[in-house]
């Protein structure tokens, strides 16, 4: 009997032997399946390694100090102001594309660190997103800006995750702690994520969830406890970019920054970029060449792209030298336009007018207003019409859509009002055509005074002073009201060629007192009439009338009569 036990026992031990031994073997079968599987992926990894194709013109050429970035002196005053003292803020840079703003954003963290104030230190990392690239997930599942955790459901949670315990990642937040948050594309990013990174700007740590931490699980460990229970450290600065204007940024996280404005760039400007990035790359280039360049690429971007598609040409034809037909090539096959630089009329006109305006991230421009006015018989029967503006605008609140009537329409109506009521003329005895030509569809009340002034012209026959520009609302008192992008629009108006310009009063500023042209401030309409109308310095000149426009005033218009 104790015989048949032993062998039964022994039977067991020997099945029991047996299945721990194939167990063994398989798991160190599949370890060493997995090491071979990896030496070979590491080899394929080192093989990569070794090929690289030569580092982009684009990479190589980028400043790397705030010297090397061109024209922004406004813009990077107000970056080191921003960042560079003891008390760092977080900050929204404006802008066009390709004018800088990346390039300054991925240097300021060193400029920071140089000043023995800064709080940022070698340790301080510089991490850089794009909102473009950031998707919602409701889910929480990944979500590389403020981290997620990885709940124990998952597949390959690993130790942890089989003793039911929830992971927390570190997202883009916490890596740039004690540094710098670079986000592009500001804009673009999905409004419950901007409420995310408003809370964790509000308590510089970031909050994660999870249905399977619970405070009372004595198996977690003590800092994934500390992590659920009191946050992820997410003390960092922000820089955000954005090329869309101010008015597309959420009002709770512009009054948490420091906003800055980089501007568009000048043709100057971008020669220079265009012979830095060619000597940066070893390549001489002709006069001629950066001249070309200036003429097409509207900001720096443009200019490395061109330069870069350039040195290839030179290269294949073994030279070292970018000339006129390389650039001249380029700007043909890749179909660039000419930068749409616009200058003033060379004569005096009667109803011809320089506007200003801005557009897109603080872009001033000069816009033409064309006025003819008709006297007809029937006294106070005269129409107007208007061409080039905005009609009706849409606003959008919380998932309600309002139609109304445009700014630009209402000031319309002002102006008819003010020529009458100061300028001591009648619209209504004239057909008036009141004309913005272009193309762009003009918005906003900051072209009152300039309507007033063609209309007034047109309707008077004087001539207005073609060095003249002018920008501000006018209310039916009369009075020159403020305006927004007054410093872009009288850029624009320089660069231009006008050497007057009138703005509102409560514009003004002290340093307008050093530009190389009048800034006039003006409070009323009849101040505007009277600078504008002035021709002194221009006698002599031939006048063109705007009525040779051949308009056909108020014919069939949907505008009705004035009023
Ligand atoms: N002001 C500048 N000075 C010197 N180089 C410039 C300047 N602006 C642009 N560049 C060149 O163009 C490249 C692209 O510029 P950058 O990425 O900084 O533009 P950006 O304003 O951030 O544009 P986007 O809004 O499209 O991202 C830079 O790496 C640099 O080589």
């Amino acid at each position: 009997m104790p015989s048949i036990v032993f062998f039964i026992q022994f039977f067991f031990a020997i099945v029991i032997g047996l299945y721990f031994l194939s167990l063994l073997r398989s798991q160190q079968g599949s370890k060493s399946a997995i090491e071979k599987e990896s030496k070979k992926e590491l080899d394929k990894l080192r093989k990569m390694k070794e090929r690289s194709l030569t580092v982009p013109l684009t990479e190589f050429t980028r400043p790397s100090s705030f010297d090397e970035i061109i024209g922004q002196g406004d813009g990077l005053k107000a970056l080191r102001a921003a960042l560079c003292s003891g008390n760092p803020q977080h900050v929204i840079i404006y802008g066009p594309p390709g004018v800088g703003k990346t390039a300054a954003a991925r240097v300021v963290l060193e400029e920071a660190k140089r000043s023995p104030l800064s709080p940022f230190n070698n340790e301080s990392k510089f991490i850089e997103m794009d909102a473009t690239t950031l998707r919602f997930d409701d889910r929480g599942i990944a979500d590389p800006l403020m981290g997620s955790v990885h709940d124990p459901i998952y597949q390959g949670a690993g130790a942890m995750g089989q003793a039911g315990i929830p992971q927390p990642k570190s997202g883009a937040v916490t890596k740039a702690h004690g540094g710098i948050l670079f986000l592009d594309e500001i804009g673009e990013l999905h409004p419950i994520m901007m409420n995310k990174l408003l809370k964790v700007l509000e308590d510089r740590r970031v909050f994660l969830e999870s249905a399977y931490y619970s405070s009372e699980d004595t198996n977690i460990p003590a800092h994934i406890h500390e992590i659920f229970q009191k946050g992820l450290p997410a003390d960092f600065r922000l820089v955000a970019a954005t090329t869309r204007g101010s008015f597309d940024i959420p009002q709770a996280l512009r009054s948490r920054c420091v906003e800055i404005y980089f501007r568009p760039l000048f043709q100057e400007e971008v020669a220079i970029i265009a012979r830095n990035v060619s000597k940066k790359s070893n390549f001489e280039i002709e006069d001629m060449a950066v001249e070309e360049i200036k003429k097409y690429a509207t900001n720096g971007r443009e200019a490395v792209n061109i330069i870069q598609i350039c040195s290839g040409l030179a290269l294949t034809n073994n030279r070292r030298i970018i000339t006129l037909a390389d650039v001249n090539w380029v700007i043909e096959s890749g179909h660039y336009q000419p930068r749409p630089e616009k200058k003033i009329e060379n004569q005096p006109s009667i109803g011809y007018v320089n506007g200003l305006g801005v557009y897109g991230a603080n872009l001033g421009m000069i816009i033409e207003i064309e006025a003819s006015a008709i006297e007809i018989p029937q006294k106070g029967k005269g129409r107007i019409i208007v061409t080039g503006i905005v009609d009706t605008e849409e606003t959008s609140t919380t998932g309600k859509t309002l139609k109304r009537r445009s700014t630009a329409s209402d000031s319309v109506d002002n102006v008819l009002t003010v020529i009458r009521s100061f300028l001591k003329v009648d619209p209504r005895d004239y057909d008036i055509h009141l004309n913005f030509p272009g193309g762009i569809p003009i918005d906003g009340p900051s072209a009152g005074i300039t309507m007033v002034t063609a209309i007034y012209s047109a309707i008077t026959k004087q001539p207005v002073n073609n060095l003249v520009a002018m920008t501000g609302e006018v209310s039916i008192r009369g009075k020159v009201k403020a305006i927004g992008g007054v410093t872009a629009k009288i850029e624009a108006a320089r660069k231009a060629g006008c050497k007057k310009i009138i703005v509102p009063s409560e514009n003004y500023m002290e340093k307008f007192k050093e530009y190389d042209v009048k800034i006039i401030p003006v409070d009323h309409i009849e101040e505007v009439i009277e600078i504008a109308l002035d021709i002194d310095d221009l006698e002599g000149k031939k006048l063109i009338s705007s009525e040779a426009i051949g308009l056909v005033a108020a014919i069939g218009s949907d505008k009705g009569c004035l009023k």
